[in-house]
């Protein structure tokens, strides 16, 4: 394994941590929407698409995603496209333009981890004293999908889609809410069904007609334990770590936290358009010091770190790296909210 160095940005704490998150992931949907972070330029996108709301707004890459009933708020048959541009027509590859695809039909595709991650987000999206926020997040064009699940009821306080849904879903004002892409609860008994299923939702979503060999999230958030898991790839479940062709894992005797989960594989997690660790707390700082100083130790996140390379970025606390030396932490660059007062 070469040493590849991924972006490193720390802050003194948690607060620290989710405003600069809440920026990264705003950023991350106005880039996928608009193709741009230049509020002036994203108000005259929408206002443009307000008086005509069939513009087309992008183009290149186009995935097709179609809710099905595992959606919470299913919709009809929709086409995502993924880097936007205005423009007035796609070409379709042969020159021509394909008059169905439209800049509303654009989706933020993003997929989130449970854990420490969850509180983050409620804090940086939900709890923010930054109002500004409240007005920038376009909720009703996300889809949101989990890079893992343990295979939990809902309702316990160990499922991600359960705690997701009661510290963030849940308290989204207003009626632009986003779609959800969860398990299916019925098959929490059998991982294997259940894995199966919920790479059936992302074959649907992302490939119904393209031949896609990887879906492509336009950002996917990872947490990492004390042990070194990341989503539910564990250090020492070798074979899961070396899955070349599924997209979604059964995981069984998981070492930590509920034996039965799915995960998306490493090459799913590796496709994505941008990859971020969110990280804080002492207990992290043993295994943020092997990943940062030792990646030949083939860690989840050192597989990750060098199969991405070049769309990384890890969000820490000071606390998690206290024990790393050899390396180059920066400063975060807020690029859509105000700097708040936290970082
Ligand atoms: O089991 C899990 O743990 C990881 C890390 O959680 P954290 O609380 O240490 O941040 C999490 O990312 C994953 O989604 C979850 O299933």
């Amino acid at each position: 394994m070469t040493t590849t160095v991924p972006l490193i940005y720390s802050f003194p704490g948690f607060d620290g941590v989710a405003d600069a998150v809440a920026d990264h992931i705003i950023s991350a949907q106005n880039q996928t929407l608009y193709n741009t972070l230049d509020p002036k330029q994203i108000a005259l996108i929408k206002e443009e698409q307000a008086k005509r709301p069939g513009l087309l707004t992008s183009s290149s890459t186009a995935s097709i995603s179609h809710s099905t009933n595992h959606s919470t708020s299913p919709s009809t048959l929709n086409l995502s496209l993924s880097t936007t541009q205005l423009t007035n027509g796609i070409s379709n590859g042969n020159g021509k333009k394909d008059k169905k695809r439209k800049s509303a039909d654009i989706r933020f595709k993003i997929a989130i981890s449970g854990g420490s991650l969850v509180k983050i987000l409620n804090q940086g999206l939900l709890s923010s004293s930054c109002k500004q926020i409240e007005d920038l997040i376009e909720w009703d064009k996300w889809d949101i999908y989990f890079a893992d699940e343990r295979l939990v009821p809902f309702e316990s306080k160990d499922s991600n889609y359960g705690e997701a849904k009661r510290q963030i879903f849940d308290l989204i004002k207003g009626d632009k809410k986003p779609r959800i892409f969860h398990i299916d609860e019925a098959l929490i008994d059998d991982s294997q069904e259940c894995a199966d299923d919920y790479e059936k939702i992302l074959i649907n979503n992302f490939a119904r007609k393209d031949s896609v060999k990887l879906p492509m999230f336009d950002l996917l958030l990872l947490g990492c334990a004390p042990d070194g898991h990341i989503a539910s790839l564990f250090p020492n479940h070798g074979e899961q770590l070396r899955e070349k062709l599924a997209w979604c894992l059964p995981v069984s005797k998981a070492p930590s936290g509920p034996e039965n989960r799915i995960t998306l594989s490493i090459p799913v997690i590796c496709h994505a358009a941008r990859v971020t660790f969110v990280v804080e707390g002492l207990t992290k700082a043993p295994v943020m010091r092997i990943i940062m100083e030792r990646p030949e130790k083939g860690l989840p996140s050192s597989i990750v770190n060098e199969g991405a390379a070049g769309k990384v970025s890890w969000f820490v606390d000071d606390d998690a790296l206290k024990d790393c030396y050899d390396i180059t932490k920066k400063k975060y660059k807020f690029l859509s909210i105000e700097t708040p007062n936290s970082t």
